[in-house]
């Protein structure tokens, strides 16, 4: 499908968005309540990510096929190697076959897990016998993907001895590996982070607790840079959100201040108003904590023709395509001074935009919802749209709901 992008006639925007629940935080219970099956969840994502997580926990033999859901490959991978008699094999889409994943399964066969690769070392599809692993110490290295910590420590508390994991270097996305354990904590699992050690005691019960899913803050973050775009005195209400999120990228309120945007907290709403123009030249922030919001930010500040350097973006080569890649030749297309190296992103400021572009998306729905909000700025083409169910299905009907013009093309 691909979508027609044009400005709403007016952009003073004033409108209120519900945003379904964070798939990081979905898919984390939904593992914690196949393990402690009285647990209770609200405000489930919608997204297929969250979809194909519930699939797959279904599954205790054969194929278990997750798409593109890199938390599904991940925290699957942890949870069948400790489920005894259970024989899967983990597979996803082609992109999903390029994301390494020799990391977890290293220190999973540490713990006595027995995994084997079917086509390349390193990357799935992997077969998975399911044990009962009672080794609890391991080290893994931590500078690639949060992700496989984030796996190994929601399997932990099944285990019958916990685990002590020893991260080894630099930790990356660590906001997502505090949301794991503040998630074990509030359905009562001891756990205990310090320094490069992190400890999980073991627990067979727990109890009757409702997990209640924030809405998603890199769905918010999209908003934001319509807000940025926007005219001044425009305002969209957001929920349900809360101001002490789990989630990294909630540090946009903060980021996104610079760019003339205020957030205001209501009791379970966040309201993006844009207060002013931006009165810098160029963006500075490191976003190896929250690298989801990467691509959105870069699109707004070229919506603003203001420059940005935006560091700590290693993982961003291995997520859904190679984001700066992807990035560098989208961006350029429209128009924009951009350089990029295998870690970080710089744009110069530049007045230009050149309209009718049409957008490639990579497989990957942050492409595809980085860019739309430059609709207010230039008419511009969505390739291959319908990427956006992986996080975030009703997108587009959100935009229109802010009267963005989204019109299919042949
Ligand atoms: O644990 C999670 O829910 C996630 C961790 C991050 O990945 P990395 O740790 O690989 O950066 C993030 O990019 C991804 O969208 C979700
Ligand atoms: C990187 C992402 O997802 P995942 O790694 O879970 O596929 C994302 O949603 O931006």
């Amino acid at each position: 499908m691909k979508l027609h992008l044009t400005a709403p006639a007016n952009t003073l925007l004033e409108e209120n968005i519900q945003i379904t629940g964070s798939k990081s935080e979905t898919n984390r219970s939904l593992l914690l309540q196949a393990l402690f099956p009285n647990l209770r969840i609200e405000n489930i994502s919608n997204s297929d990510d969250a979809q194909v997580m519930q699939k797959g926990l279904k599954i205790t033999d054969g194929v278990v096929d997750i798409h593109h859901a890199g938390t599904a490959m991940r925290f699957l991978t942890s949870y069948f190697a400790s489920q005894e008699g259970k024989n899967v094999t983990l597979t996803g889409s082609q992109r999903m076959t390029e994301r390494p994943i020799k990391v977890l399964v290293d220190a999973l066969k540490d713990l006595g897990a027995e995994i084997s690769y079917e086509k390349n070392q390193g990357y799935p599809p992997i077969n998975i016998k399911g044990k009962k692993l009672t080794v609890n110490q391991v080290s893994l290295p931590a500078n690639i993907s949060s992700q496989y910590i984030s796996s190994l420590l929601l399997t932990a508390p099944s285990l019958e001895n916990g685990l002590e994991l020893e991260l080894v270097g630099k930790i990356t996305s660590v906001p997502y590996i505090k949301m794991t354990l503040a998630l074990l904590s509030q359905i009562g699992l001891e756990n205990s982070f310090e320094g490069q050690i992190i400890k999980v005691a073991p627990k067979k019960v727990v109890d009757d607790i409702t997990l209640i899913v924030e809405s998603d803050w890199s769905s918010a973050s999209y908003f934001y840079s319509i807000i940025a775009l926007a005219d001044v005195g425009s305002s969209i209400t957001l929920s349900a959100y809360k101001q002490d999120s789990l989630q990294g990228d909630s540090v946009l309120a903060k980021i996104y201040t610079q760019l003339g945007v205020e957030t205001v907290f209501g009791s379970n709403t966040v309201e993006l108003k844009k207060i002013k123009e931006a009165e810098i030249d160029s963006l500075n922030v490191d976003l190896a904590d929250a690298p989801d919001i990467a691509q959105t930010i870069s699109v707004t500040c070229f919506g603003l023709g203001i420059g940005c350097h935006l560091t700590g973006l290693h993982t961003l080569k291995i997520k859904e395509t190679d984001r700066l890649e992807a990035l560098n030749t989208e961006l350029s297309k429209l128009g924009a001074p951009i350089s990029v190296t295998d870690r970080d992103l710089t744009l110069f400021p530049s007045e230009n935009i050149n309209s009718g572009v049409s957008i490639d998306t990579y497989n990957d729905h942050r492409m595809a919802m980085a860019f739309a909000p430059l609709a207010l700025k230039t008419d511009l083409f969505i390739n291959d749209a319908e990427v956006v169910s992986k996080s975030y299905p009703d997108f587009w009907m959100d935009l229109k709901q802010l009267q963005i013009g989204v019109d299919e093309v042949g």
